[in-house]
């Protein structure tokens, strides 16, 4: 892999070319700023440079700030101080004015000056909204300034990207031009910018583009309505406009400083928490151990199959078709076949009414599909997706018929979004090739595929999937078999939950109401609704018989059915649906909820409850995050942020809140085990928390933590073959020890605590061990390091700032009166006399020891100070406090019991681990 670095290449004519290089998409780390910064202050010094042109290695420009920053500052809480950095190189870039210099970007002569301001333009995109943040650099005030009030409202509160054509339009970039001329045009660009053969705009004093005040101040307030009504929740929407609104108001200067103070604002809220987390999690599920890390290639997909033209087989179809893939659509008699192909056409027509397809991709798509009604064409596909109605011997004869139509290599799919898959290929040879290809209505919109593997199924087949599924723009997330696979299962709770609550007296729609504010699309009842209740009737069964003892059961959906109520369908269901208007709560079902209430008679005492909208909304999704964690337990999802990306694309839970595994977290595994247990005890088995929940709960651990201890492996019912997919063929003891390494990162992760030992790489820790044995007091093994996260974190939970407990955690632990306790004494020997030899030294140790873990030498000293200003006043209460902690603490207390047996440090470091 290249190395990141910025480089700068002076020609003789007088142009300094700087390159960006961090694969694979040049972020914007902080290196490689200082290394910007560095090479403009070069170039500006130097007398032979006449003009810069920037640009990125490998053919790109840049994906923006490097996100990894944003996660580092979530996990400190601060902002660190590249970010600073980042608005001081901003200042200095904007305020002065390089007299003879040009900074020039692919294709826009108005880009003078700032740096940055090409980044923006060249990446024709400002995403930062769905991360949370608002876009920094003068990205507020630059856009509004190029494109137009309208336009950059429309880009940046919608995260939209446009195409270089657009940009061209659109002012934002001045010309196109081909790859191997790019560097050739821009380097004469800039020399006849420096030269003054073309004018330099600075885009920030521009107001030509921005109207007149009335104009933009009556598109803001538009923008704001418009934003209260869609993104409620997520502060960056309304800051974004108040920076832009400054700008417009006071100038782009103005605005500049309002969006940094915004920004740093905005980084550490939980709304960008929550997005970062989803973009990570989206990203982490492009890999599958065993899968896309043994060296195996896609094979091509040539032409699919796809059985049954039904609401799922033609939302398929046309996401196939719309991504140039050509389609065999199978049904079994014309009536049904022509059924099939309107409704893709009517997929694609509604797409070219909404704006987002031409009417000539509309014409070629559909030129890929072909209908037909046996299996003689079969021969030349390479896989067949099948999604008929979930009958399992219907199932089971159209996978025998395929294995016998199909070519040997042809991949055999089911979009089944129920049954288990070795059941659809139980009457088949072909157990390898089978996988489970589920969809999410409507499937040519919705951006979920869940792959279903099977213990059988080939990683060469599981690839092939994840292969078209991205190229048919899906997230696809690869799950073990088991019923409902991961999303359905871990949800089914969530409408049953929804119902107990109804029988047990609750309001139907302020139930929806209470879900829908939380971020939901809709809630529960109106989801049905849309859904239709054929859904809802044809799993009942299946759930209750694979989770028997935790389903609530009611007659509630029959009743509608038998009072002529079928949902969106037939426009009566909880709400009744009238053409081009919202859907109406209907007071009328009232009645049938009454009958079901006293069908199903679940009220404690005949007394209908009285909860906040608050115990609402836990009683709806704490059963959900229950069976959540028995997807974890049973290994059905490789890691748990794989829930995270599946419950926003598959259920529209809330990105901004990060995922439901992500948003349990933020409430903490006690406070959901202890509600579930006491609804159990009043309200039945439903409610009944999870082992895995309860072992979290009690050892105060993270919901994301999967792996946790030898017990919960052997738990586990098809675990073990994902924990060692994700370990690699190891020795037992060394896939314990990744196992333990991924649980620290996820508690890292998870509670934000960067300074870990171990957590950053096992290596640099066992390097260090290599390189000064005599320091190491004790083998380095998994345990000390889970011990030394879980005292970092205990620290923490106590309101001690993580860089404290870091200090102290790498000093020693000495024993006092009644027990072993912290002491500071290494610490107060280095603060009152740094020039103390033996002070120095361990300060150089733990300087040298950061950068071993990938820290910056100026955050080493920064958290030595920290600590030392802290320490050195004699904080008796903070040691009291830490005592506290370890006599209560019962983690700290297994520690202890461990430790003492046999732990030695050196006396010569004062510790590099905790001395209990
Ligand atoms: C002050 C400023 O205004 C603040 C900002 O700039 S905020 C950051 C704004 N930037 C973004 O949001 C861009 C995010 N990135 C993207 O949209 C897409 O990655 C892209 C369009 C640049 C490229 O897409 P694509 O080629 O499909 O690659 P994609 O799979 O997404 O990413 C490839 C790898 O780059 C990483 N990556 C992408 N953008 C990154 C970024 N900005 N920072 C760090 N890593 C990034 C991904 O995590 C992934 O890593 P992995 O291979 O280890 O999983």
């Amino acid at each position: 892999m290249a190395a990141v670095r910025v480089t700068m290449e002076i020609g003789s004519d007088g142009v300094a070319v700087i390159t960006i290089c961090n694969p694979p998409v040049n972020a914007l780390a902080p290196s490689i700023i200082a290394g910007l910064k560095e090479k403009y202050t070069e170039a500006m010094n130097r007398s032979d440079v006449k003009a810069i042109v920037l640009t990125g290695d490998g053919g790109k420009f840049s994906g923006g700030f490097d996100i990894n920053v944003f996660t580092e500052i979530h996990k400190t809480d601060a902002p660190k101080p590249s970010v600073a950095a980042i608005q001081v190189l901003h200042l200095v870039v904007l305020c002065s004015y390089p007299r003879s210099c040009t900074w020039w970007w692919s294709g826009d002569s108005n880009g003078l000056v700032a740096m940055l301001e090409f980044l923006l333009r060249s990446s024709l995109g400002l995403p930062e909204l769905s991360l949370g943040v608002i876009p920094g650099f003068g990205g507020t005030q630059r856009l509004p300034r190029l494109v137009g009030l309208p336009k950059a409202l429309d880009m940046m509160l919608q995260s939209k990207s446009i195409i270089a054509k657009e940009g061209e339009k659109y002012g934002l970039i001045d010309a196109i031009v081909s790859p191997e001329d790019l560097l050739k045009i821009s380097r004469c660009w800039a020399l006849d910018i420096a030269e003054r053969r073309k004018p330099w705009i600075s885009s920030l004093r521009r107001t030509d583009r921005l109207g007149s005040l009335s104009e933009a101040h009556e598109i803001l307030k538009a923008a704001r309505q418009q934003v209260n009504r869609t993104a409620p929740n997520m502060p960056q929407h309304k800051e974004c406009l108040d920076s832009v609104e400054e700008g417009v108001n006071f100038g782009g200067y103005a605005g500049v400083l309002k969006e940094a103070k915004v920004f740093k604002e905005l980084v550490l809220s939980s709304t960008s928490r929550g997005l970062v987390h989803v973009f990570f999690a989206q990203r982490a599920t492009s890999k599958v151990h065993s899968v896309t890390d043994v060296g195996l290639r896609p094979r091509k997909i040539k032409r699919v199959a796809v059985i049954g033209g039904g609401l799922m087989g033609s939302g398929i179809a046309t996401a196939l078709i719309l991504s140039n893939t050509p389609v065999i659509l199978k049904e079994i008699n014309s009536n049904f076949l022509q059924k099939g192909l309107k409704m893709i056409r009517a997929n694609l027509e509604g797409l070219v009414k909404k704006g987002s397809l031409t009417q000539d991709k509309m014409n070629k798509a559909l030129s890929l599909l072909k209908g037909v009604l046996d299996y003689s064409e079969f021969k030349h596909v390479d896989m067949v997706i099948e999604a008929v109605i979930e009958k399992v011997s219907l199932k089971q004869s159209i996978f025998a018929d395929l294995e016998k139509a199909c070519p040997p290599h042809c991949i055999l799919a089911s979009n089944t979004s129920t049954i288990d898959l070795n059941i659809v290929g139980e009457k088949t040879r072909s157990q390898d090739r089978i996988i489970g290809a589920h969809f999410f209505s409507p499937a040519h919109v919705m951006p979920l595929l869940e792959i279903v593997r099977t213990d059988k199924t080939s990683p060469q087949v599981i690839l092939d999937l994840m292969t078209i599924g991205k190229a048919i723009r899906k997230v696809p997330v690869v799950v073990g078999n088991c019923t409902g696979f991961a999303v359905n299962r871990t949800f089914f709770p969530y409408t049953q939950g929804a119902h107990l609550l109804v029988h047990l007296g609750v309001d139907v729609f302020r139930i929806d109401r209470v879900v829908s504010s939380f971020g939901m699309p809709m809630g529960p009842f109106q989801l049905q609704d849309v859904a239709g209740y054929g859904v809802a009737l044809a799993v009942k069964d299946i759930y209750d018989s694979a989770f028997r003892g935790r389903t609530f059961q009611s007659q509630l959906v029959e009743l509608m059915v038998k009072s002529g109520r079928n949902g969106k369908n037939n426009g009566k269901g909880y709400y009744i649906y009238e053409k081009g208007q919202k859907p109406k709560p209907d007071p009328s079902v009232q009645a049938i909820i009454e009958e079901s209430r006293r069908l199903a008679n679940v009220v404690p005492g005949g007394k209908p409850i009285t909860i906040n909208d608050q115990e609402v909304l836990e009683m709806i999704f704490f059963p959900v995050v229950n069976e959540a964690c028995r997807v974890m337990d049973e290994g059905v999802v490789i890691r748990a942020s794989d829930l995270d990306i599946s419950s926003v694309l598959g259920m529209g839970f809330p990105r901004y809140r990060g995922g439901i595994i992500f948003w349990a977290d933020t409430i903490g595994s006690g406070y959901i085990y202890a509600k579930l247990n006491k609804w159990a005890n009043s309200y039945g088995n439903f409610f009944k928390p999870s082992a895995y929940l309860e072992e979290r709960a009690t050892k105060g651990l993270p919901l994301s933590m999967v792996n946790v201890s030898g017990s919960q492996q052997s738990r586990s019912r098809s675990r073990d073959k994902v924990v060692s997919a994700s370990s690699g063929s190891a020795s037992t003891e060394a896939s314990k020890g990744s196992a333990e390494l991924e649980a620290l990162k996820v508690l890292r992760d998870r509670y934000r605590i960067p300074e870990c030992y171990g957590l950053h790489a096992p290596r640099p820790r066992q390097r260090l061990y290599d390189r000064f044995p005599d320091r190491f007091g004790l083998t380095v093994s998994p345990n000390s390091w889970r011990y030394q996260v879980a005292f970092i974190w205990e620290c923490r939970g106590a309101g001690i700032d993580p860089s404290r407990s870091l200090f102290l955690a790498c000093f020693r632990l000495g024993k006092g009166p009644g027990g072993y306790y912290l002491t500071a004494r290494s610490c107060f020997k280095i603060s009152s006399a740094p020039s103390n030899n033996k002070g120095w030294k361990m300060r150089f140790f733990f300087i040298s020891y950061a950068q071993e873990w990938g820290f910056s030498t100026g955050w080493a000293i920064w958290s030595i100070d920290n600590a030392l200003s802290s320490l050195s006043a004699g904080d008796i209460a903070m040691v009291d406090r830490l005592r506290g902690i370890l006599s209560s603490s019962r983690v700290i207390k297994e520690m202890t019991e461990e430790w003492m047996v046999g732990a030695e440090l050196s006396p010569a470091t004062g510790g590099m681990a905790i001395r209990i």
